[in-house]
């Protein structure tokens, strides 16, 4: 039987190959990303981030096992450490002021409140399905990204640390949590689950047109 997560690529590649071809992946596979568009990435990005940290959290008060808050733990050590850390050095560095950027833009917000609602409202397996549709797909366009020659260094750094084995082999973790709770939900479940990934990729999307302005 083909494992769940497998189901989930299949079902949605159309909206996944959206994903992977958008404008802004596009831009920055070909060094042309605007940096005025970087900036406002770095801003909203490092907000996603913050964010992220809550929806892992929500993850670790249902996990099942101490294996899996081992997982998530180190996920949000790398989230709230290293990720954060960076956006924080980077920003600064660059002059870039989070408060210049306000309003948030609308495929911003759909995309965290989106996230946000799922992870406050749903169990383990809808957690791991919103961070595996968010991880997954990161991991294969920045690996494509970061295979290329990036003239600017922070951007090259971003990509890294989405291309690294670490980030892999969490992205990886995550597609087998996928699969061990496809194993045990009803297929009304499972529907529910696969309409939530489509709904993430969707979200990307919307997310990543507005960070083009
Ligand atoms: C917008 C966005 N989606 C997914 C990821 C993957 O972690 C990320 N860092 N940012």
């Amino acid at each position: 039987m083909t494992a769940f997560s497998d189901q989930l690529l299949a079902v949605h590649s159309d909206v996944w190959n959206e994903m992977q071809q958008h404008p802004f992946v596009q831009a920055i596979e070909q060094g042309t990303l605007p940096e005025t568009a970087f900036h406002r990435y770095l801003v909203f990005e490092g907000e996603f981030v913050f964010s992220a940290v809550e929806i892992l959290a929500q993850g670790l008060s249902h996990a099942p096992d101490v294996s899996c808050q081992r997982w998530l733990i180190q996920g949000l050590n790398g989230l709230v450490d290293t990720q954060l850390g960076w956006f924080e050095r980077v920003m600064a560095k660059r002059g870039v002021v989070a408060e210049h950027w306000q309003p948030a833009p609308a495929g911003f917000i759909r995309f965290r409140d989106g996230m946000l609602q799922a992870a406050r409202t749903g169990g383990y397996a809808d957690i791991m399905v919103l961070m595996f549709g968010a991880e997954w797909m990161y991991y294969h366009w920045c690996a494509r990204a970061a295979a290329r020659p990036q003239h600017d260094e922070d951007l090259r750094d971003w990509l890294s640390m989405h291309a690294d084995d670490a980030f892999y082999q969490q992205a990886c973790w995550l597609k087998q949590e996928v699969d061990q709770c496809g194993l045990t939900l009803s297929g009304q479940e499972k529907q529910r689950l696969s309409q939530l990934y489509g709904d993430v990729l969707a979200w990307e999307i919307d997310f990543h047109q507005a960070m083009l302005g």
